[in-house]
């Protein structure tokens, strides 16, 4: 089969499909006829009918009623990564078109990014590191101490499959791990971890060292962590956002870590991403912020594109979809 008579994908990647790395492109070029959003804006006419799917690769394009109006065709819109919240789903259900995402490649990168905030918080990494470039031997000693992660208690918000695999390293660090969630996880898998359900989020702020958020960015997940929250928790915790930045509100943690209300915090998410160069958190002492990085692996773009492929695939294919999003 040529290329041509394949599926059309429209590709929104950073920079289309020269944004999708050329190892993946040749994975897609396997099953579809590649699309750019500049290609299918100068020949809307032809491509309209083509395009049977959307690929979504390292951004958070806006899909708004035209472009899903100018697709007559498209089955499905398949995002590269977990979090959906940039896609308006009420709205695309309406067209009878399916989202799917990419929970399994995502989850062990995202869990090590968890994990290699909370340790490099703890132990002052980020300004051992400045101090270590340009020595200021002034301040080495007692200013530059560090917590102990080991044997610490942790407070994971969101107990899905990253943040159980936060759980499963935690674990190897001796941690007390405490965790809050919708929905109570197994007897087993609790125990396989040693994870301690807390029905109450203020029981987990209350009792953690560190408390990390893996949960998705919904509107009952929105500034979940506000001022009460942070006061609740102790003075000497950390706070470490792996989730979506709106899940904070920044204002509040500005305010907390101003005031030493809490010990630090490590995101790897803010919003907007990135902050404004005089944004106040950007001027703490307290902090460490990654430019949003949780599965910026080589091994795990590559997985989100294979995942990607086969949702699609089983979409077009009415096969059964391993990753879809539900849209209610
Ligand atoms: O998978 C996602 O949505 C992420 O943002 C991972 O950091």
């Amino acid at each position: 089969m040529g290329d041509q008579e394949l599926p059309g994908v429209l590709i929104l990647g950073v920079g289309g499909v020269e944004g999708v790395l050329e190892n993946h492109v040749g994975l897609l070029k396997k099953n579809f006829h590649l699309i750019t959003m500049k290609e299918f804006l100068e020949n809307k006419k032809e491509l309209s009918e083509k395009i049977k799917s959307i690929f979504i690769f390292e951004c958070r394009p806006t899909i708004d009623r035209g472009l899903l109006e100018s697709l007559p065709n498209l089955k499905v819109i398949a995002n590269s990564g977990v979090g959906v919240d940039h896609l308006d789903l009420k709205l695309i259900s309406t067209f009878g078109v399916k989202v799917t995402n990419t929970p399994q490649a995502v989850s062990d990168s995202t869990a090590d990014t968890g994990m290699a905030l909370m340790l490099a918080s703890a132990r002052r990494l980020v300004e051992g590191c400045q101090i270590a470039v340009a020595p200021d031997t002034e301040h080495f000693a007692v200013d530059w101490l560090g917590v102990e992660v080991t044997g610490a208690t942790l407070g994971i918000i969101g107990m899905g499959s990253i943040g159980y695999k936060v759980a499963k390293r935690a674990k190897a660090f001796d941690m007390k791990i405490l965790y809050h969630n919708r929905n109570r996880r197994k007897e087993e898998e609790e125990q396989a971890v040693g994870a301690i359900y807390c029905k109450k989020m203020e029981d987990l702020l209350q009792q953690s060292d560190f408390v990390m958020l893996v949960v998705n960015l919904t509107p009952q997940t929105h500034k979940l962590i506000g001022k009460r929250e942070l006061e609740l928790m102790k003075p000497t915790a950390t706070l470490i956002n792996i989730s979506r930045g709106a899940v904070v509100d920044q204002d509040a943690l500005v305010e907390a870590l101003q005031n030493k209300v809490i010990r630090a915090a490590a995101l790897d998410v803010t919003y907007p991403e990135p902050l404004p160069r005089n944004h106040s958190l950007l001027k703490l002492k307290n902090i460490i912020i990654t430019p949003h990085i949780g599965t910026a692996t080589v091994q795990a773009t590559y997985m989100m594109t294979e995942e990607a492929i086969t949702n699609m695939l089983a979409v077009l294919n009415g096969l059964p979809i391993p990753s879809e999003v539900c849209l209610k």
